[in-house]
């Protein structure tokens, strides 16, 4: 498959190409290859996605949310159709396996266009009783036009999971792509704009942290979300304060997952699977730091061990693989480097945590048991596919130990006894929790974190409050009193 895009942007309904803009090179993470070759978002480049966009959003905002509705559903439609190259396509960006990449990439993001195209004819107002007759009305209204910024793990559907509320309030969108992945957020532009979508609606423009930065500070953007690191969330966030916009902060976490002696064995070491090795470790809510109840400490990580064997390491186009590349060299060198310093602090290597010899980024995943809290593996975050099991005697013990840290993404528990998996959650800091399952992420469920994880929630009708503003309207109804 050719992944070369006609150009490097999509700006006011077509391909753009400035050449003078810094390469980007895409390569290949199963085989270090380069693939494509983009280029950065000069400064004119950025002016003309945020001209086209401004200008684009006044039209759109006039639509009923019943039309905006109906291209967001098209374009939905569109990408079901499609999910096999789109697929194809993720994992080229990724190296993600072809197995996650068509059940969980262009498939979530179609669910998010088709549930806020959905949702768009039915955003109003309130009306608001007063005395004496008197009363108030409420006017749902668009921000603007929004900034998406991307992280590299789920590049499509983080482009949906921003673009189809903020579409569907009546704005528009200037998406920046990790510069690691800037493939499939062309294609979600290219569908939008098929759809129906009028130029400049939707516009993706490409480069790194300097570009984002030039798109944060514009006078002419009213939001920004971001996904991305929390150091990077730090900056974002005081940048657009100084012009006081509005803000969705979607950052990393080390998140808990607590397995008790009275779950079901299986189940718990499949959610830890699921919360460690999905994506090759590159999830921003797994649950990496593993509290099993000292009873079953051994029983679990035997198990683990064991299915950990059958994982199928190989060549991501194969339907068969289920554990791929890191997506990058840099990326898989922070994970090599965890793994160094959690043996030097004394954890226990019980699997994998290898570099695999052959190009690409390859690694087998790794499994740290005998972990302590203050350890640099169980306290930051290493987005790659390193579990740290960490033992516990008591429900309190193992929630207080769960809560100290500074993120508060997400949080599951594995237990038989329901009081005690309700009393868990509700005890979590964080924003998206688990109770016998990881990682699920409908678009009907709000999403996003607490504490230094984030601000906002994507996905649900709780997204539409954070691309919307409210005008109150105050009626009076009899004469105005004045005191002179
Ligand atoms: N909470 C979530 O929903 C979620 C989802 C996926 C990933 N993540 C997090 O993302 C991180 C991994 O992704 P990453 O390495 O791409 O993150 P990153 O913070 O390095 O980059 C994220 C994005 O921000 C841009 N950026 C960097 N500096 C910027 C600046 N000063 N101004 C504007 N934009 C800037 C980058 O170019 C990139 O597009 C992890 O921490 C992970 O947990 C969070
Ligand atoms: C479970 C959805 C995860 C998105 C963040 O990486």
């Amino acid at each position: 498959m050719n992944v070369q895009p006609i150009a490097s942007h999509f700006i006011d309904g077509q391909y753009v190409e400035d050449t003078a803009g810094i390469p980007l090179p895409v390569i290949y993470p199963a085989t270090g290859e380069t693939i494509a070759t983009l280029h950065c978002a000069t400064p004119a480049i950025v002016d003309r996605a945020l001209a086209a966009a401004a200008r684009a959003q006044v039209a759109w905002a006039a639509m009923t949310g019943t039309e905006r509705g109906r291209i967001l559903r098209r374009a939905a439609d569109i990408m079901r159709d499609r999910n096999h190259d789109l697929s194809v396509l993720e994992t080229m960006d990724t190296g993600k396996p072809y197995q996650e990449t068509s059940v969980a990439d262009a498939t979530s993001g179609a669910d998010a266009l088709e549930y806020f195209g959905g949702l768009a004819g039915s955003l109003t107002g309130e009306h608001i009783p007063l005395p004496g007759g008197d009363w108030a009305y409420t006017i749902r209204e668009p921000l603007g036009v929004c900034v998406g910024i991307g992280a590299w793990n789920y590049p499509t559907q983080i482009a949906c999971w921003k673009t189809a509320p903020a579409l569907a309030c009546g704005n528009a969108m200037v998406f920046k792509p990790s510069e690691t992945t800037p493939l499939c957020a062309l294609k979600v532009a290219e569908i939008l704009t098929e759809a129906g979508a009028p130029p400049g609606l939707i516009n993706v423009v490409q480069g790194a942290g300097e570009v984002g930065a030039q798109l944060v500070t514009d006078a002419r953007v009213a939001k920004v979300s971001l996904t991305g690191s929390v150091p990077t969330g730090k900056k974002v966030y005081a940048a657009a304060a100084e012009g006081m916009k509005h803000v969705t902060m979607e950052l990393g976490g080390k998140s808990p997952l607590i397995v008790f002696d009275d779950a079901d064995l299986d189940d718990a070491v499949g959610g830890a699977i699921l919360g460690n090795f999905y994506s090759s470790g590159q999830v921003c809510s797994n649950g990496t730091r593993v509290f099993v109840q000292r009873g079953i400490l051994e029983a679990f990580l035997q198990r683990l061990t064991e299915r950990l064997q059958t994982a199928v390491i190989g060549d991501p186009m194969d339907p068969e693989t289920n554990f791929g590349p890191m997506v990058s060299e840099a990326q898989l060198r922070i994970a090599l480097d965890y793994i160094a310093k959690g043996v030097d602090e004394g954890a226990r290597l019980v699997t994998g945590g290898m570099r695999i010899d052959k190009p690409g980024a390859w690694i087998t995943p790794a499994v740290f048991a005998d972990v302590t809290d203050d350890m640099a593996i169980a306290r930051e975050e290493i987005f790659g596919p390193v579990m740290c099991v960490l033992d516990f005697d008591t429900e309190d013990e193992a929630l207080t130990r769960a809560n100290a840290t500074e993120f508060g993404l997400a949080a599951g528990v594995f237990t038989c006894d329901l009081a005690r998996a309700h009393r868990v959650a509700a005890g979590f800091q964080a924003g998206t929790c688990y109770i016998n399952s990881y990682n699920d992420a409908p678009v009907e469920m709000p999403f996003g974190g607490s504490k230094l994880s984030g601000v906002g929630r994507e996905n649900s009708k709780a997204a539409i409050e954070h691309y919307s503003q409210l005008k109150s309207v105050y009626v009076r109804m009899g004469r105005v009193e004045a005191p002179f």
